[in-house]
């Protein structure tokens, strides 16, 4: 069904009729508080085109908004952004960045059109299709076996410390660019890795990123912290860590100097990477 609204234009303009949109501002999503928990709000057409005229818009904006999913019984789901140049056409948030950000046709210049569902953006001078872009990013705990090794930017907020990250370059497999951004950053070499999950991550373009564990042989331990890249690495013990991991963001004061640092909140896929090791060091401590 998503496949068919994508490349029908009439079709998917007809789904608006029985859909549901998501309201962004400047591509900061609208949220309402409810019993201490934030919900995105649904908006019919017709609450969204009483939105609009309250908000001295033109109902036109509508063919802004860009297609995000649908339900299991067909219902489709639009995310229109309120905030954005009237000029602009939009896309959740990652999308609409996207649309805001790829406006032109890079080989002729010409500006592009967006079509219904926001899927693809096409050059009306040369048909050229543009299609939404993600980059690839791993993102590597690296253990020597008993310890693992975190590090942090100097952009990162006071005291976080999280695993090692970087996009790939073209060309590469994973892997590879697992084993240079460990290379790159830290100066070791990856002896052995495994993938764990992936992740969404829409900051500060839309990029997949894609966690692993990986080791280096015991011996060969010595970290070189490239200060282009990093402000700081270091090995920690699991005690460390499992204290860390119960130890909540910025916003708590450390009473602790031992431990004075933090790991990334647990939404992130380098918290899920950090506890998954965690747990298996756990396991494997345990007498049989
Ligand atoms: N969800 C999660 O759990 C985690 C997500 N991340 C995300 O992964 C991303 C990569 O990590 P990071 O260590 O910064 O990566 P890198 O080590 O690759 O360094 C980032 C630098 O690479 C350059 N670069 C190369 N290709 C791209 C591209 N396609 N998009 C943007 N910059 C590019 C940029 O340089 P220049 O600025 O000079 O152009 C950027 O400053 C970050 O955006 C971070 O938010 C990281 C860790 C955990
Ligand atoms: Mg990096």
């Amino acid at each position: 069904y998503l496949f068919e609204l994508k490349e029908d234009d009439d079709a998917c303009k007809k789904a608006q009729q029985t859909g549901a949109f998501y309201l962004f501002h400047s591509l900061a999503p609208l949220l309402q508080t409810s019993a201490h928990r934030y919900l995105a709000p649904r908006h019919s057409l017709l609450e969204l085109k009483g939105l609009l005229g309250k908000f001295g818009q033109d109902a036109q904006r509508i063919e802004e908004s860009v297609l995000i999913g649908c339900s299991e019984q067909h219902e489709a789901w639009f995310a229109l952004d309120l905030g954005l140049d009237s000029s602009s056409s939009i896309s959740a948030q990652a999308l609409l960045h996207w649309h805001h950000t790829h406006q032109f046709c890079s080989r002729s210049g010409q500006p592009t059109k967006k079509n219904m569902a926001g899927s693809k953006r096409v050059c009306p001078s040369n048909n050229i299709i543009y299609y939404p872009q993600v980059a690839p990013v791993v993102i590597t705990l690296v253990s020597d076996g008993t310890r693992c090794l975190l590090a942090r930017q100097s952009s990162f907020p006071k005291g976080m410390y999280s695993a090692l990250a970087g996009f790939c370059d073209i060309g590469e497999s994973l892997e590879e660019t697992v084993r240079r951004e460990v290379a790159e950053e830290v100066g070791l070499e990856v002896q052995s890795l495994q993938y764990s999950a992936s992740q969404h991550w829409p900051f500060p373009n839309s990029s997949l990123v894609i966690a692993c564990h990986a080791t280096v042989k015991p011996g060969q331990t010595e970290i070189h912290v490239n200060l282009r890249e990093l402000e700081a690495a270091a090995w920690f013990s699991h005690d460390e860590v499992a204290t860390a991991l119960r130890r909540k963001g910025p916003n708590v004061q450390q009473q602790n100097e031992t431990f004075p640092f933090w790991l990334p909140p647990k939404v992130t896929v380098a918290h899920q990477l950090i506890k998954e090791w965690v747990e298996k060091q756990t396991c494997s401590s345990l007498p049989a």
